[in-house]
């Protein structure tokens, strides 16, 4: 029996450092925000649903979506957001679950699914275990800053467009602290890999 680990946390939080980790175990990932980029492509469903809600302003000269445009928008705005989610969520999810059973039949030991919005979206049935990176909410803004190279006020309107990342501790089988070194962390997901006997 593969074991499907749901792993989440906020942004900036740690999750994508977090995930590189499994590498080393040789368990795969499925990464919701790398398909949520993939879904958006030009010639995708989900593109030109982008493009009648938020007309053609959103695009790069090129044609693809401007990321960055497009965040600028919908994180100030939370039924703007809502229609985005509502566009882009079910092709992630139709994925995702594709790739999960793919790697289930094969019989592997795990396999994760990352997921920045696990809780918000209520997805969690598509995971046996949860596992939340977590940082405390200065170290958040502080990193999030630094990554984006973004204003403060951006960064706290981003980390408003999810739950607190201490709520989300509360609701999971085992938290990951992430305000330590990445070494720290490292060896809190090894004892949590070997507590669910995924690793000897
Ligand atoms: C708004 C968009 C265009 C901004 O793109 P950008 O490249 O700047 O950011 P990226 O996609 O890498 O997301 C960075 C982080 O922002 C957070 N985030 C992204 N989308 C959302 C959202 N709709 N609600 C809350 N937080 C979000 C997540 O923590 C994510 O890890 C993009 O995030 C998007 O299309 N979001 C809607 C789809 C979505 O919910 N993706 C996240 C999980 S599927
Ligand atoms: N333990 C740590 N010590 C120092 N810096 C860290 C640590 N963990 C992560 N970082 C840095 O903090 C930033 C955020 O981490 P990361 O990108 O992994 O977060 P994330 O949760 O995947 O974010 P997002 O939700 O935006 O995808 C990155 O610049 C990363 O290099």
């Amino acid at each position: 029996m593969t074991l499907v680990i749901g792993l989440t946390g906020s942004i900036a939080s740690g999750k994508s450092t977090v995930s590189l980790m499994f590498d080393d175990y040789n368990i795969p990932v499925i990464d919701a925000d790398k398909l949520s980029r993939e879904v958006v492509k030009p010639g995708e469903k989900a593109y030109q649903e982008i493009v009648t809600e938020f007309g053609e302003t959103i695009l790069r000269e090129d044609g693809a979506i401007d990321r960055k445009k497009l965040g600028s928008i919908v994180f100030q705005d939370e039924e703007k957001r809502k229609v985005l989610n509502d566009i882009v969520h079910p092709a992630v999810r139709q994925r995702m679950i594709e790739q999960r059973d793919y790697y289930c039949k094969q019989d592997i030991p795990a396999v994760v699914l990352d997921i920045p919005l696990l809780f918000e979206s209520k997805l969690t049935h598509f995971v046996d275990k949860t596992i939340v990176v977590y940082v405390d909410e200065g170290v958040q803004l502080n990193r999030l800053v630094e990554r984006d190279d973004s204003s403060r006020e951006e960064a706290l309107q981003r980390i408003k467009a999810q739950l607190p990342v201490k709520e989300k501790a509360e609701m999971a089988n085992e938290v990951i602290d992430n305000n330590g070194s990445i070494q720290e962390s490292y060896q809190q997901l090894n004892a949590i890999l070997k507590k669910w006997k995924v690793i000897g």
